[in-house]
């Protein structure tokens, strides 16, 4: 989709939206476009009175800001709205200003209701797991370096303090689910509509406040996970205790938190556990049962798959589309890979090491590879590669990576969603273990967009923008105990064509490594 087919459908969105609040206010809907905001006073006598106000209401002047609980003063009291402003860090004044501004254009301009929300500490995602927060880099923020440890990212957690007057020691928040924040905001969005103007400014927080010990505890609780901890000095700039006085949100527009520490750390640990690398770094595969299918093709050189095979599920998934997909990035391999498919169908062991032997003779080999994985994990490992090989990975997206609906997954199909650019995060995860280090290119079918992305030593992320896009992985280095593996993570939406060379000056040294491998092989599996 275009990117001005994708503005055009949030338009609508918007519009229905619009139209919907009015119907819910039971007055009348005047067709009003987007762009006309300019020309809405030529349009006044035209339209009935109420819904021209409303119209120009909900397009123009109701507004809520989300500011945040650091703009207070440090105190340690409950923090109720009355309490005094000040900030310590240039997050809050970014805030604090943009409320000042606000309340000064409010009191400037009578007929432009505003409201601002104080946020308290944001905690949890959505229920089905599937948005949930993504933090760039290293978490600042306590529950998503917990999220992190749990999903073993990250080691231990540090904890900023416990020398504070709190009844662990530990630092106390009032944390929110962002289910409750969410609702926060539709109240107080209707709260607006009963206003002719003003501005109310209202705090989203529980009122009760929690310590760090507590979260970890919760946390365990929710993942099954154990969370090692160590004591570490006080973060400079936090205080003992945030906790908010809520009760004017409640009063206001009836609004208080319906979900407790059990709903923030569970559907937390839904997203982490489904996303152990967020965004960005899931990979979006196929919706199908566990199943992966390796195709060995031109010098029949083997790739060992891991666990998880269900060949009947591969069976299905490897239908006409995929095939045809792979026929068109390479139609000569299309012999060979039913060939391929078939011994691997078959399953025998016994014809690894013929595999490998012939893998020996070729200085380049080429493995097309088709996916289709659920939530588990399922490893490829290089066969019999040393840290002379070189080996190169085409990712290639046939479709467009996308979230299975959630009847598809729920029937474990494989899904085939229309690709929208305007909803869609495409993404691909490559784990690999100590050793291994791959830098890759991103690049478009047709050019459009090339990107380089240098990977990690763990891990690689890339985003596919269009609709036909290849990764292009060369594995630089690849250490002698190849027991690391290519890790395809998680996983659901649609097939991948995964096209495998390896490259080497003097071919793959198979020779060496691949009795320890065939073992290895067989003890996996
Ligand atoms: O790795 C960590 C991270 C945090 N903490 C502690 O956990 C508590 C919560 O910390 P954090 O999640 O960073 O939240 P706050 O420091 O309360 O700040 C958040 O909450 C404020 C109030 O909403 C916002 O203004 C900030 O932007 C937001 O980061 C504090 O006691 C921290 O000392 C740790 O012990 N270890």
């Amino acid at each position: 989709m275009r990117e001005s087919q994708a503005r055009k459908k949030v338009h609508r969105c918007i519009v229905c939206l619009k139209r919907r609040i009015l119907a819910k206010k039971g007055l009348r809907v005047a067709t009003v476009r987007e762009n006309d905001w300019k020309s809405l006073d030529d349009q006044k006598a035209s339209l009935d009175r109420v819904a021209y106000d409303h119209v120009v209401c909900v397009l123009l002047v109701r507004l809520v800001f989300s500011s945040s609980a650091t703009v207070y003063r440090p105190s340690e009291e409950p923090l109720d709205e009355t309490k005094d402003l000040g900030c310590t860090n240039p997050y809050g004044w970014t805030k604090y200003m943009i409320e000042q501004i606000l309340r000064d254009f409010a009191a400037a301009n009578p007929t432009f209701p505003i409201s601002i929300l104080r946020y308290f500490n944001p905690v949890g995602a959505h229920p089905s797991g599937r948005i949930g927060e993504n933090p760039h880099g290293p978490p600042n923020n306590l529950m998503p370096f917990v999220q992190q440890v749990a999903v073993g990212r990250r080691e231990c957690l540090s904890v900023f303090g416990n020398d504070y007057d709190t009844p662990d020691g530990t630092g106390v928040r009032d944390y929110i689910h962002v289910d409750d924040l969410a609702e926060g905001h539709i109240c107080a969005m209707e709260k607006l509509m009963t206003m002719d103007g003003g501005c109310i400014i209202h705090n989203l927080g529980s009122g009760n406040g929690y310590s760090v010990l507590d979260m970890v505890k919760a946390f365990e609780a929710a993942s099954g996970k154990s969370i090692p901890y160590k004591v570490v000095d006080r973060r400079a700039g936090d205080l003992g205790k945030v906790v908010a006085n809520a009760s004017k949100a409640k009063a206001d527009f009836g609004w208080e938190t319906k979900r407790g520490l059990k709903e923030m750390c569970e559907s937390a640990w839904k997203w982490q556990s489904n996303n152990p690398y967020g965004y960005e770094e899931a990979v979006w595969i196929a919706a199908a049962a566990a199943a992966i299918v390796l195709v060995a093709t031109a010098s029949e050189a083997f790739v060992t798959v891991a666990p998880l095979i269900d060949f009947e599920a591969i069976e299905e998934v490897i239908t006409a589309p995929a095939t045809d997909i792979l026929m068109e990035s390479k139609p000569t391999a299309t012999p060979r890979l039913r060939a391929g498919r078939a011994r691997l169908a078959g399953g025998s062991r016994a014809s690894r090491p013929r595999a490998a032997r012939s893998a020996r003779r070729a200085s380049a080999s080429v493995f097309e590879v088709v996916l289709a994985h659920s939530k588990d994990m399922v490893t490829l490992m290089p066969y019999g590669l040393s840290e002379k090989d070189g080996i190169t990975l085409w990712l290639t997206s046939p479709l467009p990576l996308c979230l299975p609906s959630e009847a598809a997954a729920s029937a474990s199909k494989v899904a085939a969603p229309a690709f929208d650019p305007s909803t869609v995060r495409q993404s691909v995860q490559i784990g690999q273990g100590p050793g291994l280090r791959i830098s890759s290119t991103l690049r478009s079918e047709k050019g459009r967009e090339c990107k380089s992305i240098g990977l990690g030593e763990s891990t690689c992320a890339l985003r596919w923008a269009y609709e036909r896009v290849e990764l292009l992985l060369d594995v630089e280095d690849m250490c002698a105990g190849v027991d690391s593996g290519i890790d395809f993570h998680k996983a659901c939406g649609t097939r991948l064509a995964i096209r495998v060379r390896f490259v080497a000056d003097e071919g793959p040294s198979f020779a060496r490594q691949a009795g320890k491998r065939d073992a290895r092989a067989c003890s996996q599996a």
